[in-house]
């Protein structure tokens, strides 16, 4: 298994509950549960599939630009670091702020550049309204075969989106049957490792490892050893979960980890307000609070085990002989643990093995599963997001 969990605290056992919903998503085969059917033959056959598509798009383009909004974007900018193929360029799209917009727009060389516009539902209206300005501004260039410059990755069901793509005879791509947020092992993510010179096959793998331990291991598992620290912050009332990493390449994943968290728990005045943080820069910003402020924290920290970086100069200053970056870093995140302890600030350690493809396709199995067990055992249903629904009927009505 690519990654280990440890923590600062011993907690009770809920397994019964934990044996109970184990069955209860083995036996479940309603859509929402389709991540915990995926196995190898379903991630060969949709790497097969996607890799002369991603070969193409590589020759065709110097810049991939991701539109999306929530976890069509989050999912796929998780490896906006982790981008191996110096060849070509990515960004991301997912503002409506319209001073960003015009910035982007003109740094980008839309000829030699490729939209992959992503959305389960196809009828978020950011999503929407940014393909429809793309598209205008391709007319307005006098740019030719437009449809070549856009790729959409959208659901099964007719949708606004969908009509836009058909119209412009773009390539649709299918967006599984399952929520974006969870749609991790699915296109919209190996699709773009692919781009990034990535190995979407050992992502899958990664990911695959943890889910058959969680499935087949049952309290042995890596989830089942995990639960009980989780399960223990909610029964004693800690309500801001800290999710910090000393590897800036993990802050993107932090962020998608947010709204895993964030929309899967928080309903019917149940919830865990997640917040990022990133070390060294929150020492200098955050510790104050974490360490002296009101006692309603809890850590998970992410790590790896070892950081490749070889061959960077040593540094000697204010009595420190002969140390790296590397050195310092990991001094860094051993005093951070170590003080979290001293103060009795529950914490959490989720060591990758490193930063590989495989590593991280276990990890963000091992988030997803963690959530969505915690849901379930506190009955709440961790797919959809009811209440946002009224935000948007809010906008609509506004600009109708
Ligand atoms: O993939 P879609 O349908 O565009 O949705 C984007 C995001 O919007 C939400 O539905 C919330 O509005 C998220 O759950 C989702 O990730």
């Amino acid at each position: 298994m690519n990654i280990k969990l440890s923590s600062n605290m011993e907690c009770f056992q809920r397994g019964e509950e934990f044996l109970k919903v184990l069955h209860y998503i083995k036996d479940n085969s309603a859509p929402d549960y389709k991540l915990f059917s995926f196995n190898s033959s379903y991630y060969y056959n949709l790497t097969n599939l996607l890799e002369p598509i991603a070969r193409q798009i590589k020759e065709d383009c110097r810049t991939v630009v991701m539109v999306g909004m929530g976890g069509a974007i989050l999912n796929p900018k998780t490896f906006a670091l982790f981008n191996r193929n110096a060849d070509l360029n990515i960004e991301y799209l997912d503002t409506l702020d319209p001073i960003y917009f015009q910035s982007f727009i003109k740094r980008i060389e839309l000829k030699q550049t490729k939209f992959l516009i992503i959305s389960k539902s196809g009828e978020t209206l950011e999503t929407i309204s940014l393909c429809l300005t793309l598209i205008k501004i391709f007319e307005q260039q006098g740019i030719k075969n437009i449809n070549k410059h856009f790729i959409f990755i959208t659901g099964f069901k007719d949708s606004t989106l969908k009509e836009i793509a058909i119209n412009l005879g773009s390539t649709i791509l299918p967006h599984e049957e399952i929520g974006g947020r969870f749609a991790s092992f699915t296109n919209i993510n190996l699709l773009p490792l692919m781009l990034m010179n990535q190995d979407a096959h050992a992502f899958c793998e990664g990911g695959e490892e943890v889910l058959r331990d969680f499935l087949y291991n049952r309290e042995e598992s890596l989830i089942a050893k995990g639960m009980p620290f989780l399960t223990n912050m909610v029964e004693n009332k800690y309500s801001i979960h800290i999710n910090m990493s000393y590897a800036k390449s993990l802050h993107n994943f932090l962020e998608w980890n947010k709204q895993i968290i964030a929309e899967s728990l928080g309903k019917e005045g149940f919830g865990i307000t997640p917040m990022c943080a990133h070390g060294p820069e929150d020492q200098h910003s955050q510790l104050q609070l974490y360490l002296d402020g009101s006692k309603d924290k809890f850590f998970s920290l992410y790590n790896f085990a070892i950081y490749k970086a070889p061959n960077l100069p040593a540094v000697e200053f204010q009595g420190i002989f002969n140390k790296t970056i590397e050195d310092l870093i990991l001094a860094q995140y051993k005093a951070f643990v170590d003080i979290l302890s001293e103060h009795k600030i529950p914490t959490r350690q989720i060591t990758m093995l490193d930063d590989s493809a495989k590593s991280l396709g276990a990890l963000m199995m091992f988030s997803m599963i963690e959530t969505i067990v915690l849901g379930l055992m506190n009955n709440i249903n961790p797919f959809g997001q009811p209440a946002v629904e009224g935000m948007k009927q809010l906008v609509y009505k506004l600009l109708k």
